[in-house]
């Protein structure tokens, strides 16, 4: 299970961008993440993921703190060219975490055919593909997916959930962050607000 316990979290010294925050992910549960633009969705997603600290508050996995560098939760933004190394090819970039199955590779829509190239080389929903394969390694048990399929056409959008949702079957839990009520309705079993402050649940 993650968990995020009395969350407070800001930029600056003294100016909380929220405060107070918990939530719960078990495995193998989708949950959403909604809120208006700048309330600090992104931000929770990457304390989520250990990659930012809390000011205050605890950020748990199986009820101990979420050790750095451990790549138990995986957080993919939406804005994948800035999670790669320009300077590294796209098989480099993958096999830094593992490397994929022909099947995994087929259900997110990644050709091998990519490998050689770098990431400037591909689309952006390309690029988006492959860091959402680098990411799926089997050691990942949570993935903060965050508008992970906004850049992506609907039918690869939707290959792309089916495929997360298998893997949700098999234990994966998911923190999907969108702006797309229609997706978190369809994917999620539960739904958060972010507002300035605070965290409430949307139903279930
Ligand atoms: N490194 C930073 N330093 C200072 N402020 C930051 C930094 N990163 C983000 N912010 C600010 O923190 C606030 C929350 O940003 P965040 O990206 O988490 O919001 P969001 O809810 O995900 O927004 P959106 O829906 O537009 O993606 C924004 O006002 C943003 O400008």
């Amino acid at each position: 299970m993650l968990e995020l316990t009395g969350v407070d979290f800001g930029f600056a010294k003294g100016n909380l961008l929220f405060q107070g925050v918990s939530l719960t992910i078990r495995e193998g549960e989708i949950v959403g993440l909604s809120g208006k633009s700048g309330t600090g969705k992104s931000t929770l997603g990457r304390i989520a993921a250990g990659h930012l600290n809390p000011v205050a508050g605890q950020v748990l996995l199986d009820g101990k703190a979420l050790t750095p560098g451990y790549g138990a939760v995986q957080y993919v933004h939406q804005s994948s060219i800035f999670a790669v190394n320009p300077r590294w090819r796209l098989g480099q970039i993958i096999s830094e975490a593992w490397q994929p199955d022909d099947v995994t590779l087929d259900a997110i829509g990644v050709s091998r055919t990519w490998f050689d190239r770098y990431p400037h080389e591909i689309s952006g929903g390309e690029l988006q593909r492959v860091v959402l394969a680098r990411a799926l390694s089997p050691q990942t048990r949570f993935l903060v997916a965050d508008e992970l399929s906004a850049m992506l056409d609907p039918i690869t959008q939707v290959e792309i959930w089916s495929f997360l949702m298998k893997r949700r079957r098999l234990g994966l839990g998911i923190l999907a962050i969108s702006h797309d009520a229609a997706l978190l309705k369809r994917v999620t079993s539960r739904q958060i607000e972010l507002s300035m402050r605070r965290v409430q649940a949307v139903d279930g």
